[in-house]
């Protein structure tokens, strides 16, 4: 059987290339204006910081720019929610990035969902996810968007098959689901009060794995044949699936690193570059 590696870097710069191309005609016809995307990074978490490095260079490699704002760990939820108002009223930002996780005193969700739907490139607003469930317009939410265009780019057939998605978290689990239900799948959603998660997953023909454990989903429940995507992320390239034993006996799985990230970034940046050329009219 062949196994088909699921390269997310490849698409990714792939992506990259057209997106470039769009950013350079943007500023041709705007005469030399440039893309911007305000990211938000609250507190001083080591890993959130690379994460919000990356979407910067990711920005700098298509011709964006990046407004980066950095908050204490101190910022209380009306700091940030003037934060965010301000920007939505900043003609030249096209884009929000608020990063996830925000410290806990904060209101994640009120700050969420204070940006403006037209900057919500990242898909994180609930006005967003409910345009998305319900199949309007609506900027996809960066990682799920990114796991459908990875699918898509592979040719991967999803209508009636049964996808299987564990975890359910608002920026990854949920939307997911959303996303597998609007392609035809149809759709088990698993979570931490899930009785039989083995023989739910066994059952899979797509299994997305968005827990935040590593290596948490065992390769002995997936099928033969199954789609693998592996979300979760994790030090020295393991993810929320356990990989290595199933490259040889699946039909297609993501790596991890080098399948999902890579995706979730550009996906990031392509909602972006249309947030500015929407500004076009
Ligand atoms: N590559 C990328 O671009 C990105 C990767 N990630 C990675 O994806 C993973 C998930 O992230 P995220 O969604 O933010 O994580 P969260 O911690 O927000 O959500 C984890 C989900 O997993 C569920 N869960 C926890 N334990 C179990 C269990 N024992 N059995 C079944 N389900 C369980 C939780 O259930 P419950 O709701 O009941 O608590 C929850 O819904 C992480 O590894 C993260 O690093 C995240 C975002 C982007
Ligand atoms: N509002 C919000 N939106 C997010 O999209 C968001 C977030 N908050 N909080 C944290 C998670 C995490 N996340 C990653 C993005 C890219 C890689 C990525 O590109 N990883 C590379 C490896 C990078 C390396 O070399 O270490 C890869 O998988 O190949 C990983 C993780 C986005 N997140």
């Amino acid at each position: 059987m062949t196994v088909v590696v699921l390269d997310g870097k490849a698409t990714a710069i792939q992506r990259e290339l057209d997106l470039g191309a769009r950013v350079a005609n943007f500023k041709r016809v705007t005469g030399g204006r440039i893309p911007i995307l305000a990211t938000i990074l609250v507190g001083d978490d080591p890993a959130s910081a690379t994460y919000v490095k990356m979407k910067a260079n990711a920005c700098a490699r298509v011709g964006m720019d990046s407004l980066r704002i950095e908050l204490p760990a101190s910022t209380t939820t009306e700091d940030l929610l003037d934060q965010i108002h301000s920007l939505n009223g900043n003609p030249d930002v096209h884009g929000i990035l608020l990063q996830h996780p925000v410290p806990k005193h904060v209101d994640e969700r009120l700050c969420f969902d204070a940006i403006a739907r037209n900057k919500d490139v990242d898909g994180v607003t609930c006005l967003g996810f409910g345009r998305m469930t319900m199949g309007e317009c609506a900027y996809s939410s960066a990682t799920p968007g990114g796991i459908m265009q990875l699918l898509s780019a592979y040719g991967i057939e999803l209508r009636g098959k049964h996808a299987v998605v564990v975890g359910r978290s608002p920026i990854l689990g949920k939307p997911m689901a959303m996303m597998l239900l609007n392609a035809d799948c149809t759709v088990t959603i698993c979570h931490s009060h899930t009785a039989n998660l083995p023989d739910l997953v066994r059952q899979a023909d797509v299994v997305v794995g968005a827990v935040g454990k590593p290596a948490f989903i065992k390769a002995k429940w997936i099928k033969d044949g199954a789609v693998v995507v592996d979300a979760g992320y994790h030090p020295d390239g393991v993810g929320d699936i356990e990989l290595k034993p199933l490259a040889s006996r699946v039909a297609a799985y993501t790596p991890v690193p080098g399948g999902v990230g890579p995706m979730t970034i550009s996906t990031l940046i392509a909602n972006c570059v249309s947030s500015a050329e929407a500004t076009l009219g």
